[in-house]
């Protein structure tokens, strides 16, 4: 039987721990067959961001073409666009595509160094989130995608409602891995509002967590499960992530994509 086909649309992050790597090893490990078109380059490590490479937008075209004339597309999700041409040639394929579109709305990697600048996000906001089924913000994201700050759950889960009333995303998923005590996040599917708990684990190593969670949504609904059942098992996933992660690296470290297998690995 063939597998479930899942395609990530994003940058590079050749440490391996966010991004396209991040993205292949989450949809490898939860038996989806992972798919990728490069959006940017990207020389980066768990300290930083250190140079980029953009990738033509006829290129990103190309590879979309190149997977969707030949391959079946059974979910796909983004990470990072760098700009709004980019924008543009994503917008327009995806509306050729019927699946599930997960948006992660990437701006800044962990380290605090931005990916996308802040006119793009605007052109993000206009173009790409009316597209998604579900949109993933942290809190910074979410306070850029609705100018305003998030400072406690009830602001979160407005926040959630809104990204769907207002800004037109099939559903949002606004996540706490930002504010203090539990790592809690608020799903609004357009009826109703869910939270997904978990203990926070005292780890700095959380390089890549927001890219592993979505990647993990868009692997279990390239398999058929719901929206609400996809978050839960996503977060399950990336909190298992988190709780067995690597201290690899000078600075925050990647997350662990064989946290479920309950194995020991050798170096
Ligand atoms: N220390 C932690 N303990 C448990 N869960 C966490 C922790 N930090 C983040 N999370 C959870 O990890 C998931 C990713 O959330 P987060 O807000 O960190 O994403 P992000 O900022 O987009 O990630 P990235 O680092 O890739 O930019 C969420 O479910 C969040 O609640
Ligand atoms: C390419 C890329 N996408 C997303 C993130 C956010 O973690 C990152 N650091 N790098």
């Amino acid at each position: 039987m063939n597998p479930a086909c899942v395609l990530t649309i994003a940058g590079t992050d050749p440490s391996g721990g966010a991004g396209i790597q991040a993205d292949l090893k989450t949809f490898q490990e939860l038996k989806s067959y992972g798919m990728s078109v490069v959006t940017s380059v990207v020389a980066q490590n768990t300290t930083g961001v250190k140079d980029v490479h953009h990738l033509p937008d006829s290129f990103i075209r190309e590879q979309l073409f190149a997977v969707s004339e030949d391959m079946p597309v059974h979910a796909v999700k983004t990470g990072m666009i760098a700009n709004k041409e980019m924008m543009q040639v994503i917008k327009d394929w995806v509306q050729t595509i019927d699946a599930p579109y997960i948006m992660d709305p990437v701006m800044i990697a962990q380290s605090g160094d931005p990916l996308v600048e802040q006119e793009e996000q605007i052109y993000l906001k206009r173009h790409l989130v009316p597209e998604s089924t579900l949109v993933t913000p942290n809190i910074p994201e979410t306070e850029t995608l609705l100018n305003r700050r998030i400072d406690h759950e009830e602001d979160m889960k407005e926040a959630a409602v809104e990204i769907v009333e207002q800004l037109g995303a099939g559903a949002a998923l606004v996540k706490g891995g930002h504010l203090k005590g539990k790592a809690v996040d608020f799903l609004y599917d357009g009826y109703q509002l869910h939270s997904f708990e978990e203990e926070r684990i005292d780890s700095a190593n959380t390089h890549g967590t927001g890219c592993t969670y979505s990647a993990a949504i868009a692997a279990y609904m390239s398999q058929g499960y719901p929206l609400t059942q996809a978050v839960e098992k996503g977060k399950h996933f990336v909190t298992a992530a988190i709780r067995h992660s690597f201290d690899l690296g000078k600075g925050d470290g990647p997350t662990n994509h064989f946290a479920l297998r309950r194995e020991v690995f050798h170096s």
